[in-house]
């Protein structure tokens, strides 16, 4: 087991590879992934509510993704995911390579954050034009909300309209903009609500959602604080286990084990938190 500790930031983020053959296990594994990457993605632009697809490293992404987890030999008996493509596809690509085939339960309370007016503008030129710190605070703060996405913004009617929607949110309740602390106040009741009962019936459960919604969960887990949870970016593709204890608290070790060479990983967040950098 490689144990690797990076300190992000003002934050110590102790996560570990886990070999195939050995790995800590709780009464409870839970595993998370972030969607492969998107085509907004690769164009570096802000997607959050967005429905972009996955692009074809993307699309790689999810093939090992699903190659690692059945090296791993993880069985699933339920899946849940956001009401967006990227995250939809990422699963059924995993499921394919597992050759499961399970129950999915699809909901709007795991889309990534609502990124507001800054949807549709390149990560990179934002940072040029309201400097990097501006950009990481709209991208990484716990409560420092994004602009808000007018009626006038071009994606607004195409969101906003969408009939992935039709089960939620209401309109009174439809985002214009989301902090990671508005994002967590959506998440975390599907979380307690609808996916621990599951867990606690001893059900395997996989998560395929996305950077920031994931995020949120993982602050709720190991009780990370509204400051450091600054440091935390997630790779998109590379699952990660949470083995909990039966108080679903991660036992120790049992946080963000991924199921990647360390390397890997680390090169992999430091990308996600590049894409924020000016030029
Ligand atoms: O919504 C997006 O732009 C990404 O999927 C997540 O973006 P972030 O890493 O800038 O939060």
């Amino acid at each position: 087991m490689g144990i690797v500790r990076y300190s992000f930031m003002n934050i110590r983020i102790w996560y570990h590879t886990i070999q195939t053959v050995k790995r800590v296990m709780g009464k409870y594994d839970v595993v998370m992934v972030r969607h492969g990457e998107s085509e907004w993605n690769q164009k570096n632009l802000f997607c959050g509510w967005y429905n972009a697809d996955l692009s074809d490293k993307g699309k790689q992404e999810a093939t090992s993704s699903g190659k690692a987890l059945k090296d791993a030999h993880f069985k699933f008996d339920i899946a849940y995911t956001s009401v967006l493509i990227r995250a939809q596809k990422t699963l059924q690509i995993i499921l394919q390579e597992l050759g499961q085939d399970i129950p999915i339960e699809k909901c709007w309370r795991l889309n990534e954050r609502h990124y507001g007016g800054l949807t549709g503008l390149n990560k990179t030129e934002t940072a040029n034009k309201y400097g990097e710190e501006k950009v990481a605070i709209w991208r990484r703060s716990y409560d420092v909300p994004p602009p808000p996405m007018e009626p006038d913004h071009p994606y607004y009617e195409k969101i906003v309209n969408d009939p992935i929607y039709k089960d939620g949110p209401s309109k009174e309740e439809f985002p214009k903009f989301e902090s990671l602390k508005l994002t967590i106040a959506r998440t975390l009741p599907y979380w307690n609500d609808v996916i621990v009962p599951e867990i606690k019936k001893g059900k395997s459960v996989l998560i395929v959602a996305h950077g920031n919604s994931l995020r949120g969960i993982i602050k709720h887990l190991d009780k990370i604080s509204d400051k450091d949870i600054m440091g935390l970016n997630l790779p998109t593709g590379i699952p990660f286990v949470y083995s909990l204890d039966e108080n679903l608290n991660p036992i120790p070790n049992g946080s963000l084990q991924f199921l990647g060479d360390p390397e890997t990983v680390k090169k992999a967040m430091d990308e996600v938190a590049a894409q924020g950098k000016a030029k």
